[in-house]
């Protein structure tokens, strides 16, 4: 078996009981397998939920809190308690773990993605198990990754993760909800996510997690846009992390045939990135941009919109509507000031001026 970077999330419910405490059993049961993983000399990347799950019997509350303070207080709380029961039993491996705890703005903010990137892939250069959660005391509702599935999936394309593991309190995907309904099927192996499996899906998770099916759904979408291929599901002992990439986990396989990694830049171009303005194209440049593999010149460009400056990302927009982002090789005032020139000669300068660079360029998601 060849050696492979993993990403393993696992969910509020497979970390906690109901009460607001830590599972001591199933916590153990998880480190012993990620420290099987680690033996035999994979690299591991843990995404721990379970910060408020873990919190909130110490602060007085009767079930998980649902105001933002109530959930900040509790996972202030909870993440020192997880952490600390982490360090204990990967010592007893003599794994040294690291706690990283992130917020959406450190992904927008380019340096603080870059750091991010040094650092965790420095901490796996060095055999250490980096152990992240959303920095749930300092995030606010409009400024969180939404919950840690996509957080995990997030961090599985941005450090080129070969796979996610995503464990949680059932065996896999089902066609409908298998609590409230029995006769739910299950999905052993899915090429993609279909479109209206996403429309179906349920967003009722355990009393302690949150998100449920629809949540893991998106975040499975996003990490093989991403070139990772997901695995969601469960499993027992310390061989289960091992039976799952050697294809006989408990849960359902998801890959994509289609989908390139795409290399860290462009990442953060097509998902993290704040746009400065917007850039309106004619249909050759949509032929060249999207289809012939070339840069963007000015002579494609007939409207600018916002203030730029070279290195800074724009939307593209064609004639039916967005078609990408990129990161700009000029500024807004030198574009306005081509286009200005262009229109008072009539026809397109000598010289062609360079929009955005092939390397720095994203097509959407979904073209119209
Ligand atoms: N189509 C589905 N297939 C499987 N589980 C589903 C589906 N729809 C909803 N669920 C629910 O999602 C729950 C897992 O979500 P959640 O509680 O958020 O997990 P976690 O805490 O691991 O993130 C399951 O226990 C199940 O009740
Ligand atoms: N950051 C939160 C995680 C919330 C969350 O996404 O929970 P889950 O659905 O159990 O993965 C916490 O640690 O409580």
């Amino acid at each position: 078996m060849s050696k492979e970077r993993i990403v393993v999330k696992i969910g509020s419910s497979s970390l906690t009981n109901h009460k607001g405490e830590i599972d001591q059993d199933k916590l153990t049961d998880h480190v012993d397998a990620i420290a099987t993983l680690v033996g035999a000399n994979h690299e591991v990347i843990l995404v721990s939920s379970g910060a408020v799950a873990a919190g909130f019997k110490k602060l007085g509350y009767p079930s998980r809190p649902v105001t933002l303070k109530g959930k900040q207080a509790a996972a202030s709380v909870g993440q020192s308690l997880l952490i600390q029961t982490y360090m204990e039993k990967f010592s007893e491996y003599n794994i040294t773990a690291a706690q990283i705890l992130l917020t959406r703005s450190d992904f927008s903010n380019r340096d603080r993605y870059r750091n991010a990137y040094a650092t965790i892939t420095e901490l796996l250069e060095r055999g250490i198990v980096p152990i992240i959660n959303e920095n749930d005391t300092v995030s606010v509702d409009e400024l969180t990754f939404g919950d840690n599935d996509m957080l995990s999936s997030l961090v599985s394309g941005f450090i080129h993760a070969d796979r996610l593991i995503i464990l949680t309190d059932i065996d896999g995907i089902y066609d409908g909800n298998p609590r409230t309904n029995p006769n739910a099927k299950k999905f052993y192996f899915l090429e993609g996510i279909p479109e209206d499996m996403l429309e179906r899906a349920d967003s009722t998770g355990s009393k302690v997690g949150t998100g449920g099916m629809k949540s893991k759904l998106l975040a499975a979408q996003t990490a093989l846009s991403l070139g990772v291929s997901v695995f969601i599901g469960m499993g027992n002992g310390k061989n289960k992390l091992l039976e799952i990439i050697d294809g006989k986990g408990n849960g359902t396989y998801i890959f994509n045939r289609e989908h390139h990694a795409l290399n860290t830049k462009k990442q953060w171009i097509a998902l993290h990135s704040e746009s400065s303005g917007k850039i309106y194209v004619d249909q050759g440049a949509v032929e060249a941009i999207l289809y012939n593999g070339k840069s963007l010149l000015a002579p494609g460009v007939f409207k600018v919109t916002g203030t730029f400056e070279k290195g800074d990302v724009v939307e593209v927009i064609g004639a039916k509507g967005f078609i990408g982002k990129g990161e700009v090789s000029c500024s807004s005032a030198e574009l306005k000031n081509y286009l200005e020139e262009k229109y008072r000669q009539g026809k397109d300068n000598e010289s062609s001026l360079e929009v955005i660079h092939r390397n720095n360029w994203v097509k959407a998601k979904k073209v119209i």
